[in-house]
């Protein structure tokens, strides 16, 4: 019986345990996108407690707790830091075959030196203990991203943002490299004209630019864009529930900015034709600087009116959606591709029957420029996991070429998530350990596998984004 999450977890070959002892374990981290606060690394923030940075932000901590009958006031209420804590112990045994298990315990194990199974009878000597170690400054903000061999993350900033912090961030000297990317999705949220104008007037204030016009608006993002390029960032993103790829005019466009920013409701034909013309203007944004562009897309969001109402956005009432995208996808795409304006692009799909979608439609627009120049992103959300990550893998590998993939990222509100890049490298090393152990990669050919995986884990995502 093998012992739980010991040193060779996940990896059940002695090949695989090789690849990443050996390989896999010593890359720095790359964290190319994340939701963590640009202000806790700028402040070198000290977290009060185990709650605040392990339970503060989790969605998928609070979904879990809600599926075991944990009230809200436990979740994103008005408990105490030791009552949330002391729910998720007693919900952790429930979570046994989801990744919150391994997460849980890879992140006590790795952070805290902690080795015992989370539970209600070891709740508060691991809460105490946390707390403990939490106060020290081994455990601020940053020296945890030391800790962790962290050398780079990004951030995900909407085109207002001031971006303070990463310029304090970068002034202080701090070793890390902490970059914006830019998420411009509040440009294309035009469904509530009243929110859109608001928007729109403080992209305004923030730019410099007197908007009353498209034409306007696009020179202010232009200007916006330009500084966070001036911030060192190197990626867009954009949170998707579909690609967007109408037909319509500038005359068109011109007149829906016009109607939506007057405050008249847009159709729905209109909200799609001016989504459409702004993923173009944000494709061609990255393409004269060279960036990579990363389109989340499938996710049906705020499904839960009450709470979205109570507790806003990213509160852990998101699901996969059902889109039939790929021929927008396709067109959109292929739009960019024919001005020769397609910049380097990551597609990550949240319904994984999409996986071999994507997988194909890479080569569609691979241009012989840049290795992997378009991408299959890691396992997303629901998906950055085990089983999540082998089909993403093995759907790479079979239609694409999994060697060029520039690998994981944590996608966390949490400062104990990297874990996540130990969970996936384990992964990686567990696919190509038994593959060659069963002969299906030449044993011959393991210093190409030893060097796959620093690639995958490290050196594709540091010669991909250029930082
Ligand atoms: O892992 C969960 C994610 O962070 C989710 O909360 C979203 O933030 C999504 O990644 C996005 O970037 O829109």
């Amino acid at each position: 019986m093998k012992k739980f999450m010991d040193e060779n977890f996940l990896l059940q070959t002695e090949t695989a345990q090789e690849l990443y002892h050996n390989h896999a374990a010593k890359m720095p981290i790359i964290d190319y996108h994340c939701h963590l606060s640009p202000k806790m690394v700028a402040d070198d923030y000290q977290f009060k407690s185990i709650t605040e940075i392990w339970l503060g932000g989790d969605h998928y901590k609070w979904r879990a707790m809600r599926s075991n009958g944990v009230a809200e006031r436990y979740c994103t209420g008005d408990a105490s830091d030791w009552e949330k804590f002391e729910k998720w112990a007693e919900t952790v045994p429930y979570t046994l075959r989801n990744p919150l298990y391994h997460w849980t315990h890879l992140e006590l194990k790795t952070a805290f030196g902690i080795e015992k199974i989370l539970n209600p009878s070891t709740a508060r000597e691991i809460f105490d203990e946390c707390n403990a170690k939490l106060a020290t400054p081994e455990y601020s903000a940053r020296n945890l991203m030391r800790r962790y061999h962290v050398e780079t993350v990004c951030t995900t900033d909407d085109p207002v943002d001031s971006l303070e912090y990463h310029i304090a961030t970068r002034e202080s000297g701090f070793e890390i490299k902490m970059l914006p990317t830019w998420r411009p999705d509040k440009a294309m949220a035009v469904e509530v004209p009243a929110d859109f104008r608001a928007y729109v007037e403080k992209l305004s204030e923030v730019s410099g630019v007197s908007i009353s016009s498209f034409d306007n608006m696009v020179e202010a993002l232009r200007k916006r864009h330009e500084f966070f390029a001036a911030q060192g960032c190197k990626l867009s993103d954009h949170g998707l529930e579909e690609f967007y790829a109408e037909d319509y005019t500038d005359a068109e466009i011109r007149a829906i900015f016009n109607k939506v920013y007057g405050g008249t409701p847009l159709t729905h034909e209109e909200i799609l034709k001016y989504k459409s013309a702004m993923l173009v203007v944000f494709g061609e944004m990255d393409y004269e600087t060279g960036w990579t562009q990363q389109y989340h897309y499938g996710a049906i969001r705020n499904n839960n009116t009450k709470m979205f109402k109570l507790i806003g956005p990213d509160t852990g009432f998101d699901s996969i959606g059902e889109f039939n995208t790929a021929k927008s996808m396709s067109k959109f795409l292929d739009r960019l591709n024919t001005e020769g304006k397609l910049t380097k692009t990551i597609l990550y799909n949240l319904n994984p029957c999409a996986n071999e979608v994507i997988a194909t439609m890479l080569g569609n627009f691979q241009d012989g420029t840049i290795p992997g120049k378009i991408q299959f992103g890691s396992g997303w959300w629901f998906l950055d996991q085990k089983d999540g990550m082998e089909k993403q893998m093995n759907a790479l590998s079979l239609l694409g070429l999994l060697s060029r993939f520039v690998g994981m990222l944590t996608d966390s509100r949490s400062f104990l998530s990297y874990p996540r890049h130990e969970y996936f490298r384990r992964t990686l090393c567990n696919l190509l350990g038994k593959d060659v152990e069963n002969g299906e990669i030449p044993v011959s050919e393991m210093p190409r596998v030893q060097q796959m995986v620093e690639d995958i884990s490290y050196y594709n995502a540091k010669n991909f984004f250029q930082f």
